[in-house]
């Protein structure tokens, strides 16, 4: 019979709605009872680890939950799910793929609908994350997001509608297969693994998000040496307004990276424009073009970059490619 550690986090698989509607946060967790979940040829260990709506985790309590599955790891654990509420689950789950060693299943799920409300969906995705985890072919796929019924790359996966249960999407390759009825079915092999180890995180990286008419402001209030990093969500194939360069040129000449990567949903930042503000001026400034990644993960993955001491051309390959 296959272990499985259930770290639970907090989110709304945590919570229920109160007597006036408000979903709040449960002193008892109501998934943490294995008897609702009828699988008896898995053997489910819960941990408590934490009760957080998901807005309020940082990178700290991040790489709490990293930590604790290096623990669960080296202590021989077979996988591991855990449950996350869904506003930042997507960069929880992507922090733990970069700082996590590829060598057991790594399951994240969460709900959209808590405990009480009608058609809650959190015993469903957590009781299919755990038959994930627990699948020999969940094995050396990264970090893996379970949600209703969907199997996704913790690298690619975005949280897609405020309030659907069928939010969690995969913009630029799909999911990776499906729980179908009980059967954990992989439809697609991923991916390389990007490990690093870490054991501290870099605070003041910050992402902004390009607007029409945007002006310098923004990086005139992050020129100081405070900041270690930031992350633009560019327009369209990575342009800028060409009011922001000079600010931006200040900031590159203290030597603190900007990141590029692009505000719409599908689709990488590239190079292609030559007009001023356009994607070519931009990489001769010396911004740094990340494909494939969107701005909250490209975040993630500058804090983990800093945090283990990379820069130069180290800090740019390694920014440049999410397939690597
Ligand atoms: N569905 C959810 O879990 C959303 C909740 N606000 C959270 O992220 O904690």
């Amino acid at each position: 019979m296959k272990n499985i550690l259930a770290i639970h986090t907090g989110g709304t698989i945590s919570m229920s709605q109160d007597e006036k509607g408000g979903v709040v946060q449960n002193d008892e967790n109501p998934i943490d009872n294995n008897d609702i979940l009828g699988l008896s040829d898995i053997n489910v260990i819960n941990d408590e680890l934490m009760n957080l709506p998901s807005p309020h985790m940082t990178p700290e309590t991040m790489l709490q939950v990293t930590n604790r599955i290096k623990q669960a790891i080296a202590d021989g654990i077979d996988g591991v799910v855990v449950t996350h509420g869904t506003d930042t689950l997507e960069e929880t789950a992507y922090f733990l793929d970069l700082t996590l060693p590829n060598t057991i299943p790594v399951v994240v799920t969460g709900a959209m609908r808590s405990s009480n409300e009608i058609g809650a969906d959190g015993v469903f995705n957590f009781k299919s994350a755990i038959q994930v985890a627990a699948s020999d072919e969940a094995k050396n796929k990264g970090v893996l997001v379970v949600f209703n019924t969907g199997i996704y790359a913790a690298r690619f996966v975005t949280k897609t509608h405020t309030t659907s249960v069928d939010t969690f999407k995969d913009p630029i390759y799909g999911t990776l297969g499906t729980v179908d009825h009980d059967q954990v079915v992989f439809a697609q092999q991923l991916i390389g693994s990007e490990y690093t180890a870490i054991n501290r995180v870099v605070d003041n990286v910050y992402l902004l998000k390009a607007y029409a008419g945007m002006t310098e402001s923004l990086f005139e209030a992050l020129d100081n040496d405070q900041t270690k990093g930031i992350v633009i969500e560019a327009m369209g194939a990575g342009n800028l307004p060409v009011v922001t360069l000079p600010a931006i040129k200040k900031i590159l000449d203290r030597g603190i990276p900007i990141v590029l990567v692009s505000r719409c949903f599908s689709g990488s930042a590239q190079p292609i424009y030559a007009y001023p503000g356009g994607g070519i001026e931009l990489q001769n400034l010396g911004l740094l073009f990340c494909t494939q990644l969107n701005g909250q993960k490209a975040r993630m993955k500058l804090i983990v970059a800093l945090s283990c001491g990379k820069k130069g051309k180290d800090l740019k390959d390694y920014m440049a490619n999410a397939l690597s």
